[in-house]
């Protein structure tokens, strides 16, 4: 049977198209690059919007990336059941284009924050984290400027009470996030955005944990048994 075939997009600015895809690849499964200008996923089972600075973080980080060509088949694709995973600057391009609730706003105390940090998965029925247990705590890095999650309090409520929060922040929360959330998922359930690096933790030469290589094994064996 041919590898599952995971797309990784590149847009002007991405930092970490090349991790993710090896991240996919040592879970298994065919990276296959897309660039933001096109308008053609070319098949893929998945995809994973990966972390960086699209467009330098101009306006908004994530705010001109959701307008890329290739966005308006994602978002349509999304809808429709793809899996996609967006990593830090995916994730907020993933709530700028709307595929995700709430948003990311600057850090409490408007530092870039960079450090290992412990998570607790609270949501393993997503496509992206099967392979974790609900309360399994895991170290994966954060890199952000923006990283503090917000939402209104009723879409707070929601995601709380459909148990749509896929990671917390555990020990200190770096960033002012409310209710320590590290990652959500649509209600679906195929569309998970992060704002820890689960790609910067897939082996122990470099990275403070395999902890991060699940989120890949997880959409691997979800597409192959599809
Ligand atoms: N590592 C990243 O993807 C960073 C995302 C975004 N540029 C921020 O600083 O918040």
């Amino acid at each position: 049977m041919d590898a599952a075939r995971v797309g990784v997009i590149t847009f002007p600015g991405s930092l970490d198209d090349r991790d993710a895809a090896r991240a996919v690849r040592l879970a298994g499964a065919e990276p296959v690059a897309l660039w933001h200008a096109d308008d053609d996923l070319r098949g893929v089972d998945a995809v994973v919007l990966p972390g960086g600075f699209s467009y330098g973080d101009y306006l908004r980080a994530g705010a001109i990336a959701r307008f890329a060509p290739l966005m308006e088949k994602l978002v349509d694709a999304a809808r429709g059941g793809l899996p996609v995973l967006g990593i830090c600057n995916g994730f907020q391009v993933l709530c700028e284009a709307h595929l995700l609730p709430g948003a990311l706003l600057p850090n409490a105390g408007l530092h870039f924050v960079c450090r290992d940090q412990r998570l607790r998965v609270d949501d393993a029925d997503t496509a992206w984290t099967r392979d974790y247990t609900a309360g399994q705590e895991i170290v994966v890095p954060i890199k952000n400027r923006d990283g503090r999650y917000v939402a209104d309090p009723d879409t707070l409520a929601e995601l709380e009470g459909e148990g749509r929060v896929v990671a917390r922040y555990l020990d200190l929360n770096p960033n002012g996030s409310l209710n320590d959330i590290a990652g959500v998922r649509n209600e679906a359930g195929n569309v998970v955005g992060l704002m820890p690096h689960p790609e910067h933790a897939v082996e122990s030469l470099t990275g403070p944990s395999t902890d991060g290589l699940g989120f890949f094994t997880s959409i691997v064996k979800r597409l192959v048994e599809a």
